[in-house]
């Protein structure tokens, strides 16, 4: 800062500035009847000793619950180091001030729930008294929308998991992370593209949704089941989902959630602008509608607290914990949070977890057919046309084989032939794979139609039990089927 040496004044002129600005501002909100003649004049005579106003932006205000967000956007305008001393102009130059970044030592102890072990940080921004109305006027609205926009700018996404990395905290109620870097996209995801579409529109709807959602009195939030066999995109369309709405993600891991309410804590842990996921709903807990009979299940407890036998400590989070967390009181806190579970087989979940309003959208992902491979051909090879694309098209109709197998197969093994040459390795290698598959499922086919014919053959031989016989229930099904 060049003019220094004319802020170096007493430190008597700078308090008395200070407290001249902070009495202006107190004013304009608790105006007063007083005839401020002689404030105007105490003004005047001690900016001519020191014509400089300091304002102090501390990083945290109260009982250093909160980092005030101010302290937050101020930082991310400056991009300067602690002690350091920078320069703005504003207003085409016409304003200059002075910023600095400050770090004291906690002082004095004084009795707080929250101890002071940490020093105090400040920024102090200095400017001439002539140009108060303009710096507070526009010159720090200009300084916080800026940095509020940087810093959503430079925003790193995470990614939270309930999982604990050390033995002894496992089943604690908090969530760790990591920043979140998946490059999927929906440009990367093969599937039908009118599909795609609607799901983006989907995304795009509930994003735009705040009002919407407020005036139907619903909360913020909404639940998409995802299913499908293994390797058709589940985790990769959530992947998409977080980078195209530009939300974090909180995989929850079920079996490490000790019960309901600690379900309910993790819960209200999370922040808005999130998506939380459950994969594999169905292994995760006992979710699934053929659940087991009570008799069985008290067999088994009886088996695993046989002496000498550990017994295991098994999350205790049950079905309704779970339709609470999802759609209960508590679900309300925070909004703007996407549901996501997904699952090999949605044929074992309880209706009663995957109802529209609870999941409201679910989304198939299958195996790979020709739309979803010209995703892959064009991320992967970069082509849209080759003449062995029809080939390919007649097996996929023919052959189920996951997009994860064919990416296996698209994915260039070497550098060093020419994008002609390898993109033709790659489709040749991916039929080869599809003729193969095809001849593994005719052979598949074939046994299972021996097995048939031999199980059917046994019936015959073993006849009609003796209750059919008498109930004639055999001989009517057999004139059915004629
Ligand atoms: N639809 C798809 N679009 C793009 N890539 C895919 C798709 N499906 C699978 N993949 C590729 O295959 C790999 C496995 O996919 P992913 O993990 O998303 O499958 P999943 O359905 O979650 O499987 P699981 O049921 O075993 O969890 C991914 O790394 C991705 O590269
Ligand atoms: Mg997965």
């Amino acid at each position: 800062m060049n003019e220094k040496g004319a802020m170096g004044l007493a430190g008597l002129g700078s308090t008395l500035a200070s407290l001249m600005f902070l009495f202006a501002v107190a004013r304009q909100y608790f105006p007063f009847n007083l005839e401020d003649l002689l404030h105007r004049r105490l003004l005047k005579f001690t900016y001519r000793i020191y014509p400089y106003i300091h304002v102090s932006f501390p990083e945290f205000t109260g009982e250093r619950l909160k980092r005030s967000e101010a302290y937050s956007a101020i930082e991310s305008y400056l991009i300067m180091d602690h002690s350091e001393e920078v320069t703005d102009d504003f207003d085409g130059g016409n304003v200059r001030v002075w910023w600095s970044s400050i770090k004291s030592e906690p002082q004095t102890p004084r009795f707080s729930f929250y101890p002071e072990t940490q020093e105090h940080r400040f920024y102090k921004l200095t400017f001439h008294h002539s140009h108060r109305n303009t710096v507070i006027e526009r010159y720090l609205k200009h300084v916080l929308e800026s940095g509020k926009a940087a810093l959503i700018k430079k925003r790193q996404r995470r990614l939270y998991t309930n999982i604990s990395h050390r033995d002894d905290e496992w089943r604690k109620l908090h969530w760790s992370h990591v920043t979140f870097e998946h490059p999927a996209s929906f440009d990367t995801v093969a599937m039908h593209p009118d599909k795609k579409r609607e799901i983006i529109e989907d995304l795009n709807a509930f994003k735009a949704g705040k009002e919407y959602y407020a005036r139907i009195g619903k909360t913020w939030k909404r639940g998409y089941l995802l299913y499908g066999p293994p390797g058709t995109g589940k985790s990769t369309m959530i992947a998409a989902m977080a980078n195209y709405l530009d939300y974090d993600i909180y995989d929850l891991e079920l079996t490490a959630v000790k019960d309901n309410s600690a379900l309910r804590k993790l819960l209200i842990e999370t922040t808005g602008k999130s998506i939380i996921v459950i994969e594999d709903i169905d292994c995760s807990l006992d979710l699934s509608g053929n659940r087991k009979k009570k008799e069985e299940k008290k067999e088994e407890e009886k088996k695993e607290s046989l002496p000498g036998m550990p017994k295991e400590e098994a999350s205790k989070v049950t079905l309704s914990g779970l339709l609470n967390f999802i759609d209960g009181l508590w679900s309300a806190c925070g909004g703007e949070r996407i549901i996501v579970f997904t699952t090999n087989y949605v044929e074992k979940l309880d209706p009663a977890l995957i109802r529209r309003g609870r999941m409201d959208k679910h989304i198939e992902l299958s195996y790979c057919n020709f739309e979803g491979f010209m995703v892959f051909a064009k991320n992967y090879l970069g082509i849209e046309n080759h003449k062995l694309f029809e080939k390919i098209q007649r097996l996929l109709g023919e052959v189920q084989i996951t997009p994860a197998d064919v990416a296996e197969n698209l994915m260039t093994k070497t550098c060093s032939r020419g994008v002609e040459e390898d993109a033709n390795a790659c489709l040749e290698d991916l039929i080869r794979t599809l003729e193969k598959e095809k001849e593994d499922a005719t052979i598949r086919a074939l046994e299972k139609a021996k097995e048939d014919v031999i199980a059917s053959k046994e019936e015959v031989e073993d006849g009609p039990n003796m209750e059919e016989r008498k109930s004639g229930e055999f001989c009517k099904s057999e004139k059915v089927s004629d």
